[in-house]
Formats: structure tokens, C-alpha cells, sequence
């Protein structure tokens, strides 16, 4: 349970969910306060968080029971809001990742890497601040792939080689595709995750959805030998989720770009 769901003596219902993911900037923040109060946004449903909080602490068991109980609830269709809004982000996950796959001729993977595959879905406000809001700082995301939809508002930057924010502008209907640290790692580089913010410049709410994609946090990334080569020697040593988390939450935010290699490049 969360604080919040102690307090209330219940499971949140979606009202809730959507307030503890609610970001509120008023004014401009020290680096510290920036991370006390991203690390309180980020207590909420994402892998991550749930991994760094619990290899911090003794709360390790009981937060994955969490977890497990609600991707059971998700799973059961126990949330028909939850289920019908990360139905099709699963469905656009899921294909993105066969064509990547495909693409690296690694068709005889496709069963271990979507059997080691743990999904978390999360529902995030970005609420309207006039002037400069950054809703969430510079990283990059350390799971497979991330899908994310939003309400028509657009936030996403992604820094480019130019050391410049680019604006990620998508179509209503569109969605976002980042690659993650993992899949970095497993594709020995093949693949960039970028570094990517969300920097909110309009004046409405922005609503975005994320479905993460990630191998279970003691499963073994480590690039499929097919991809390791003279040409292409191997970039990253075999890790797992758990241990790159903790080496996140050590330092207390994923705040720059070359995170991976610094915790495991060869
Ligand atoms: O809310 C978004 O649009 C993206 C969030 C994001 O980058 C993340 O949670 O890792
Ligand atoms: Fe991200």
C-alpha cells in the first residue's frame, strides 16, 4: 500500500491515482528541492521507482507485492480504466518491439525476451503553471521501451547531438516510442536510448499515459551473441534492472545522459 492508501484505509480509486501523479511547479527550485519533489512525483507506479525505493529499504517485499497485486488488478481487467487506456499502448509496445527484433534477425529471442518482459502502466497530470514548468527532469528511461500517449498537449523534448531540446510535436492520435537504457544494452548499442525531458509551455493540463516495458528486475541484460562482433564488440557487461536501479537511486536521480555506461560499459 501506499502512504496514501493507508491513510484512506483502501486502494486508490483513479481520482486519486491521477492526484498522487500530479505535478505542481510554482516556482522556480533548487537542484535539491527539484529531486525531493521528483522523487515524490515518482512514488507512484513505475518500475523504477518501485525498484530504487525497494532496494533502498526494507520495504523490498512488500512493495513487490504491491506491484504484483496491481498487475494482477490490470491484468484481471480489475481497473476497466486502467485496462481499456493501456490495451492499445501494449498492443503498439508489443509491435514495436517484434519489428525491432525482426530487424536484427533475432527472431529466435522473440519468446525469452517477451517471457522476461514486466510491464507498469502509469497515469500522469502535468498541470498548466504559467512560465517556466519543467514537469520532469533530463534522463534517460532505464527500461526496454516506453509508449506514451497524451491529450493532444505536447511537453516531450529530447536533446539531440547539438546539445539543443528538440520539441517531440505529435499528432493527437499518435504516441511516443522511447527507447530505454535496457534495450541499449541488449541491442550492444544498436539502438540509443535519448535523453529526454518533459517541459510543459502551454496553458492547459497535459495528461500523458506510459506504458513501461521492462525485463524483470533479475533477469540478465546482455546483448544476444549475434549482435557481438569485431565490428561491433560489446558495449555494455550483462546487468540486471535491480542492481542498475540501485546505482540510480545511490545518486539520487538519473539526471545525465550517460548513465549506462558509466554503471556497466565495458
Ligand atoms: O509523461 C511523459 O510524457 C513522459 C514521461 C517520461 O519520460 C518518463 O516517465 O520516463
Ligand atoms: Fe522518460
Amino acid at each position: 500500500m501506499t502512504l496514501l492508501e493507508k491513510k484512506l484505509g483502501r486502494p486508490m480509486n483513479q481520482g486519486e491515482l491521477f492526484k498522487e501523479t500530479h505535478i505542481v511547479k510554482k516556482k522556480k527550485e533548487t537542484d535539491q528541492e527539484r529531486v525531493a519533489s521528483q522523487l515524490k512525483w515518482r512514488n507512484s507506479y513505475a518500475v523504477s521507482d518501485l525498484i530504487s525505493q525497494a532496494s533502498q529499504s526494507n520495504l523490498r517485499p512488500r512493495m513487490l507485492k504491491e506491484y504484483g497485486r496491481r498487475l494482477q488488478a490490470v491484468q484481471n481487467g480489475g481497473s476497466n480504466l486502467v485496462h481499456s487506456c493501456s490495451k492499445p499502448l501494449a498492443k503498439v509496445d508489443e509491435k514495436a518491439k517484434r519489428m525491432i527484433l525482426e530487424s536484427l534477425e533475432l527472431q529466435t529471442y522473440v519468446d525469452e525476451f517477451f517471457g522476461s518482459t514486466d510491464y507498469v502502466f502509469r497515469l500522469t497530470r502535468y498541470k498548466e503553471i504559467q512560465g517556466e514548468n519543467l514537469g520532469l527532469a533530463g534522463h534517460t528511461d532505464g527500461n526496454y521501451l516506453t509508449i506514451v500517449s497524451q491529450n493532444g498537449i505536447n511537453g516531450v523534448q529530447i536533446f539531440n547531438k547539438n546539445v539543443e531540446w528538440i520539441d517531440v510535436n505529435i499528432s493527437q492520435n499518435s504516441c511516443i516510442v522511447i527507447v530505454g537504457d535496457a534495450l541499449k544494452a541488449y541491442t550492444n548499442g544498436r539502438l540509443r536510448s535519448p535523453y529526454h525531458r518533459v517541459a510543459m509551455v502551454g496553458n492547459k493540463d497535459r495528461f500523458s499515459l506510459q506504458l513501461f516495458s521492462a525485463p524483470n528486475v533479475f533477469y540478465k541484460i546482455e546483448a544476444p551473441k549475434e549482435l557481438v562482433d569485431e565490428e561491433h564488440p560489446l558495449l555494455f557487461k550483462p546487468y540486471d534492472l535491480l542492481g542498475y536501479a540501485q546505482y540510480i537511486a545511490i545518486r539520487a536521480n538519473q539526471g545525465f545522459p550517460n548513465v549506462l555506461k558509466s554503471f556497466c560499459g565495458v
